[in-house]
């Protein structure tokens, strides 16, 4: 019996890379312990609110993606599920624009198709969810088949349908995993409940809490980077580590979502969710193994050391007008029309971050994310301490790694080198490995394609575990009732800029230097 890692593995160029994957994919595999990823059993793959924006932008393209590539298990069908009159012809014609389909993948288009159905059902009515059921029988051929169940819907009908897939709709002689989109609940308690709930239903080996930033390919290179390099992994400490920034950056506003967005906020939009766990996978200790449990022990550990936010901690924002006169599209936040009169929900959030063990003391953790600012960007910054007894009369800066999670994966590392010729001054310059050049041509599966495999596969690594959920909203809860409590007035930003001030200050004071002169020589790296 072939072992394959956790995870996918994928590596140069994408021909050998999907072989790769087929190869270890096709033996009856054992994944993890009690975890059997069987090739050959019929699998379906059933997506409640099918009619919805994440159905059509992300997991059909995603299915089809993989059904193209022959990742999946043969044969695997799909079931939509949604309230609206529709059928799979109007999903499939929903979907389309958001697929990417070559001339020569188009038999393969039409055959995956051939392997949909879909049902029209409310979320609470028992009667429609027995159809499904029947239908799921009917498009099983009556045969043992494992279920996914992709909850593509709003959180407030999660308990119902969960009650109702739990009750009715479950592979009887298959497994069954279910899985679940972002928010979480908003608070401890809310999430606490969803996950006891959830808890009264299912296992947590059937839960899949899904953060696409989990499925990143530099977030899922910092285990790697980390624990597989002696020359990092040595420095990564309170000793050599000034602070380390953790950035998310978006150039646009909520452009008509606001009504979904100012419900929640930039906090749990991004920080609560994704920067936090970008943050556990940056400061965890290194896990025994790469087992998926092991890892979230340590991500958890780490998390354990984080005080709860407090107001001091924090900088927030709220984007206004942009600034040049002309500009009459990017206007502030208030402007959009589903965002409610008056709202106070901030739209940028600065966060510093304790973490108080042996190895963080006092090293700020700072996590910043920011709609309608000035790029689009996601970056991890690690910061390193002042050279100790500068000879170049205080020209050295300071060494950064950065690792450039997107647009335009990279890593680089911002050093001092003698300046080139004849003179003996020194300059800023850095060592580079920029993906697009290093892997040129290769395939980069986009993160959905990476997690939905895993659900298949039946490896949790890089899904969150209850006791990380409880964790994140402990660190968050209170800071995010104080500021509805007390109404806190976020700071006003241009459309377009880099955020409120006061946040650079923010940084200033919490041991990150801005030397504003570093020139990057390697052309655009978007
Ligand atoms: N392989 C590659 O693709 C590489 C690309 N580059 C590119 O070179 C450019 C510059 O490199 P970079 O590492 O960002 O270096 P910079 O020195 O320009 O920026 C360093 C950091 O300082 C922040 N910053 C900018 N202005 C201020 C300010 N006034 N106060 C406090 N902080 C500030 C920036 O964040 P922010 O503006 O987000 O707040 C950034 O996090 C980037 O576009 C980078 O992507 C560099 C090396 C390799
Ligand atoms: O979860 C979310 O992420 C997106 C950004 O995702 P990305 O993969 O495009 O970086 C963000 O726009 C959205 O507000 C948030 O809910």
């Amino acid at each position: 019996m072939e072992k394959i890692k956790d995870g996918n593995g994928f590596g140069s160029s994408s021909q050998e890379t999907l072989e790769h994957i087929r190869r270890s994919l096709k033996a009856p595999t054992m994944i993890c312990e009690g975890t059997h990823f069987d090739w050959q059993i019929p699998h379906t793959f059933v997506v409640f609110g099918a009619s919805g924006d994440l159905a059509k932008k992300k997991i059909y393209p995603t299915l089809w993606c993989l059904y193209r590539d022959n990742l999946l298990p043969q044969p695997t069908k799909f079931c939509g599920y949604s309230r609206s009159n529709l059928n799979t012809t109007i999903v499939r014609a929903a979907c389309t624009k958001y697929m990417k389909i070559e001339p020569r993948d188009q038999e393969r288009f039409e055959e995956f198709w051939k392997l949909h159905e879909y049902v029209s059902g409310h979320y609470d009515v028992h009667k429609d969810f027995e159809l499904l059921q029947q239908t799921l029988i009917n498009l099983e051929n009556k045969a043992i088949a494992n279920r996914i169940f992709y909850l593509a819907l709003p959180p407030s009908v999660y308990k119902t349908v969960t009650r109702y897939i739990k009750g009715i709709c479950l592979s009887i002689r298959g497994w069954n995993r279910i899985i679940l989109e972002k928010p979480f609940g908003r608070d401890f308690d809310s999430s606490q409940l969803l996950s006891d709930h959830l808890d009264s239903l299912f296992k947590e080996e059937q839960i899949y809490r899904i953060d696409h930033y989990l499925g990143k390919e530099m977030v899922q290179n910092l285990m790697t980077i980390r624990f597989a390099n002696k020359i990092l992994g040595s420095t990564w400490n309170r000793e050599n580590i000034a602070s380390v920034v953790i950035t998310f950056k978006e150039p646009f506003g909520t452009e008509g979502r606001g009504g979904y967005f100012d419900q929640f906020g930039i906090i749990r939009d991004v920080m609560q969710n994704h920067l936090l766990q970008i943050l556990s996978l940056v400061a965890m200790e290194k896990p025994v193994t790469c087992h998926p449990d092991d890892i979230r022990n340590e991500k958890v550990k780490v998390l354990k050391c984080i005080p709860a936010l407090t107001r001091d901690d924090m900088v927030l924002g709220q984007y206004v007008d942009c600034l040049e006169s002309e500009c009459d599209q990017h206007k502030g936040y208030l402007k959009d029309p589903t965002v409610p009169t008056g709202s106070l929900t901030p739209t940028y959030a600065l966060a510093i971050l304790k973490i108080n063990n042996e190895r963080w003391q006092d090293v700020p953790f700072v996590l910043r994310c920011g709609k309608a600012l000035n790029e689009r960007k996601a970056e991890i910054r690690i910061q390193y301490q002042d050279v100790p007894g500068d000879i170049f009369e205080g020209n050295s800066k300071r060494n950064e790694l950065v690792i450039r999670v997107q647009p335009g994966e990279a890593l680089y590392i911002k050093m001092m080198t003698k300046s080139l010729g004849i003179a003996f001054d020194i300059e800023e310059t850095e060592l580079d490995l920029t993906y697009e050049h290093r892997y040129k041509g290769s395939y980069l599966p986009d993160a959905y394609e990476r997690l939905i495999l895993d659900v298949f596969i039946g490896s949790q690594m890089h899904f969150v575990r209850n006791d990380e959920l409880r964790e994140a909203w402990r660190i968050f809860t209170p800071i995010l009732h104080e500021i509805e409590r007390e109404c806190v007035i976020p700071i006003p930003y241009p459309y377009g800029s880099r955020g409120p001030v006061e946040a650079d200050l923010k940084l200033l004071e919490n041991n990150f230097k801005y030397y504003g002169s570093y020139k990057w020589h390697g052309g655009d790296n978007m």
